[in-house]
C-alpha cells in the first residue's frame, strides 16, 4: 500500500487527539481518479469504506467539498455515507440553488454550447450555479487552449471565474471553498480539521485553515500546503491511516 510521508503521519497522530475533528475531502484527484469523462470518475477502491470507518469515529465529522454540484458528487461517487456535502465550490453547503441562479446558468450555456460545440472533444457541462469548459479529451492541444482563451473572453464581469486541471468554469457565484470550509469548522465546533485537495479551487480551502489544522495536497504543482501525497491511492492510504489513529 502507498505510504503515508513521515512529516504527515507524525501530524495525523497529533489531529487524532482532537475532537471535535473535522474531516475535508475534495473529489476528483483525490478520492477518484481524474479521467476523460466526469460523469465516469468513479471512487478510488478503499476510499468509501475509509470515510465511512472516519465518520463512525466519536466526534468526527466528514464533509465532501467539491467543483460538482451536490446531485452529481452524489450520483457519481455512489457515496451514502452520514457526511455534509459541499457542491458547486461552496454554494451549494446544504441543499439546491435557487431558480434565479439557474437562469443565469443557462444565459451562459447558450452563449458557450455553440463555441465548445466546434472544437472536437470539448465537453460543457453544466452545473447547479456554474458552466465548465473541459478540454481533456480535445486532441488538438492548441485548439484547447484556445476554446480556454475563448472562453475566458466570453465571460462577462460578474461572473467568477475558476480555472482548473483541463477546465475553464464559469460561475454565477462567488462562493469558494475556503469559505465553505471556515463555516463548516464552525458549525462543527471543529477543534481541527484537515483538508485534502489536489486543484487550483483546493487552494483556497487550504489557505483558510488556521494553524494547528492540516492541509494535503494531492499529486504535483504548486501549493501553499504544507502536506503532500503523491496521488489518488497516497490520498485513501492517508484517510485510512487516520481511521487506524482514531479507532
Ligand atoms: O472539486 P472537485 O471534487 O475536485 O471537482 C472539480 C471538478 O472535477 C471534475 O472535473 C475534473 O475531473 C474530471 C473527471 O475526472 C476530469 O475529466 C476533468 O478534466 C477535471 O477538471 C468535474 O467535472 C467538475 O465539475 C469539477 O468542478
Amino acid at each position: 500500500m502507498t505510504g503515508v510521508p513521515a512529516d504527515l503521519d507524525a501530524a495525523l497522530a497529533e489531529l487524532a487527539g482532537r475532537r471535535p475533528l473535522l474531516v475535508a475531502s475534495d473529489y476528483d484527484g483525490v478520492l477518484s481518479r481524474l479521467v476523460g469523462d466526469p460523469s465516469a470518475a468513479t471512487p478510488e477502491p478503499g476510499a468509501e469504506a475509509a470515510l465511512e470507518r472516519l465518520a463512525a469515529a466519536t466526534g468526527v465529522t466528514v464533509a465532501l467539498v467539491s467543483g460538482r454540484g451536490v446531485r452529481d458528487l452524489q450520483e457519481t461517487s455512489g457515496f451514502r455515507g452520514t457526511y455534509r456535502w459541499v457542491g458547486s465550490h461552496g454554494a451549494e453547503l446544504d441543499g439546491p440553488l435557487t431558480g434565479e441562479l439557474a437562469d443565469r446558468r443557462d444565459a451562459l450555456v447558450r452563449l458557450l454550447q455553440p463555441v465548445v460545440a466546434q472544437v472536437p472533444g470539448a465537453r460543457l457541462e453544466i452545473k447547479p450555479a456554474s458552466v465548465a469548459v473541459h478540454v481533456r479529451e480535445v486532441a488538438d492541444r492548441p485548439a484547447a487552449a484556445a476554446l480556454l482563451a475563448q472562453a475566458d473572453a466570453l465571460a462577462d464581469p460578474s461572473l467568477t471565474k475558476k480555472p482548473g486541471k483541463e477546465v475553464l468554469e464559469l460561475a454565477v457565484t462567488a462562493a469558494d471553498k475556503g469559505a465553505a470550509l471556515q463555516r463548516l469548522r464552525a458549525e462543527v465546533g471543529a477543534a481541527a480539521a484537515i483538508y485534502l485537495g489536489d486543484d487550483v479551487t483546493d487552494e483556497d480551502a487550504f489557505r483558510a485553515l488556521p494553524p494547528g489544522d492540516v492541509a494535503v495536497k494531492v499529486g504535483e504543482g504548486e501549493t501553499v500546503a504544507p502536506y503532500r501525497v503523491a496521488d489518488v491511492p497516497g490520498a485513501v492510504a492517508l484517510l485510512d491511516r487516520l481511521a487506524d489513529l482514531l479507532a
